[in-house]
């Protein structure tokens, strides 16, 4: 079975196709800049050269459109026809408390993901233009939704409530979600098969450290807590976003600078986190670059970042009273060893002997980069949020045709 996953942002589109007979990668790609007249395609199918395209691309559904024309193209295609695609597995952010694992798209699914547009403005409805465009590109085909949210419907009640009026959680739902899941699942149960323990007693702390970023307390390969909270903002310091500050913050400061909710959200996403210490760039690589000429912006952004990523760390191994193996994983994790390496190094009084040599090992496999006998072991796992989708639809694909 051929399997289409679709990752649909608010002006962005990355797709992969799987041949799920061997989990083979056939094409993967991105539409970015969606909503403008110079959007850009970019197709890498896995046995052919590379397609690169700059047009006008105004909505998801165009979007689509192009995505299906590069994968039966008679240079760079894949697939002869498009109905050799039989699902499609979508990635999506919020499933509140109405989904706590993956379904076939439904009518009553799309309204479900709908009334749950308030909980997750910046992702949903990009998801939802997502779905509709593969309906109207692919009639017939079926469609999976995977939601990030799904993995962290363990959470015990202790941890997903917010202490302030009840009514708020009974009116609006106001509650902790936490993100990411689908990764956090992935790498964790990856990293189970390197311990030598049942996954039932295992304690695993997951750090999916990208452009956003969370880190979670897996116990027993389940979810029990997540930096993340109602939003992708709390928590971590991230590219971006703040992550957790003080609350009264912001009615201060929408007080003094005369700013609106919409206004102060955005400042939050977007003009917050690394970008807005170093005075620019929210990419990593940047930063340590910055660092090391002397940047004091970069340094202090570096040191920031690092240091609520250990906080959060550190607060796990209390939540779960112990730990086994810390996970890295995601654009960030997977890559920056230096990031790694300021970390672990002052994790040492837990547990953690860090291998520099290991850390500085670049590679696309799963790797340990603790020394031998440390009481934690420490991982790098390559995520694969993709994966997890195709797997997923394909199942789910399966049993509907029973
Ligand atoms: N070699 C590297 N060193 C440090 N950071 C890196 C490296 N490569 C990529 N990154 C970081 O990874 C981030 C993207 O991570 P990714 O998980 O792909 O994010 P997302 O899925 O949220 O877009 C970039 O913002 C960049 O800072
Ligand atoms: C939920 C979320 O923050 O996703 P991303 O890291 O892809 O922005
Ligand atoms: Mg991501």
């Amino acid at each position: 079975m051929k399997i289409l996953v679709v990752n649909a942002g608010s002006s962005s589109l990355k797709y992969q196709l799987y041949d799920m007979n061997d989990e083979s990668v056939l094409a993967k790609g991105r539409v970015e800049r969606i909503g403008m007249d110079t959007a850009i395609l970019v197709h890498e199918p896995t046995d052919k050269p590379e397609l690169k395209e700059v047009s006008e691309i105004l909505d998801h559904n165009v979007a689509i459109k192009k995505v299906v024309d590069c994968l039966v193209h008679p240079e760079h295609g894949v697939i002869s026809s498009i109905s050799e695609v039989e699902a499609v597995g979508h990635r999506v952010v919020q499933g509140g408390d109405l989904y706590s694992e993956s379904v076939l798209v439904t009518p009553e699914v799309k309204a479900g993901i709908t009334s749950l547009f308030d909980l997750a403005p910046l992702h949903n409805p990009a998801h939802m233009m997502g779905i509709s465009a593969c309906e109207i590109n692919m009639p017939g085909v079926p469609q999976v939704v995977v939601f990030d949210t799904a993995f962290h419907a363990t959470m015990p009640e202790k941890v997903f409530m917010y202490p302030l009026p009840l009514r708020l959680y009974k009116k609006h739902k106001v509650r902790r979600y936490g993100f990411h899941g689908t990764s956090h699942f992935y790498v964790s149960h990856v990293a189970a098969q390197f311990l030598d323990k049942p996954l039932e007693d295992t304690k695993i702390i997951t750090a999916h450290i990208g452009n956003g970023g969370s880190v979670t307390a897996v116990m027993g390969g389940k979810s029990f807590d997540t930096s993340m909270g109602m939003t992708p903002l709390e928590g971590l310091m991230m590219g971006t976003r703040s992550g957790d500050i003080d609350p009264a913050i912001i009615p201060f400061v929408m007080g003094k600078e005369g700013i609106g909710p919409m206004e102060a959200n955005f400042m939050l996403n977007k003009h917050s986190g690394l970008q807005a210490i170093s005075g620019g760039s929210s990419d990593m690589r940047e930063i340590v670059e910055g660092m090391e000429k002397g940047d004091k912006g970069c340094k202090l952004a570096y040191e920031m970042y690092e240091y609520r990523i250990r906080k959060q760390i550190g607060a796990y191994v209390a939540a779960m009273n112990g730990v086994d193996a810390i996970v890295f994983t995601a654009g960030v994790g997977e890559n920056s060893a230096v990031l790694r390496l300021s970390i672990l190094e002052q994790l040492s009084w837990m547990g953690v002997d860090v291998d520099p040599e290991l850390n500085k090992i670049r590679s696309g496999e799963p790797r340990l980069i603790t020394k031998e006998g440390s009481r934690v072991k420490v991982l790098v796992i390559p995520t694969n949020e993709e994966l997890v989708i195709a797997r997923d639809t394909h199942e789910i694909v399966k049993k509907s045709h029973k």
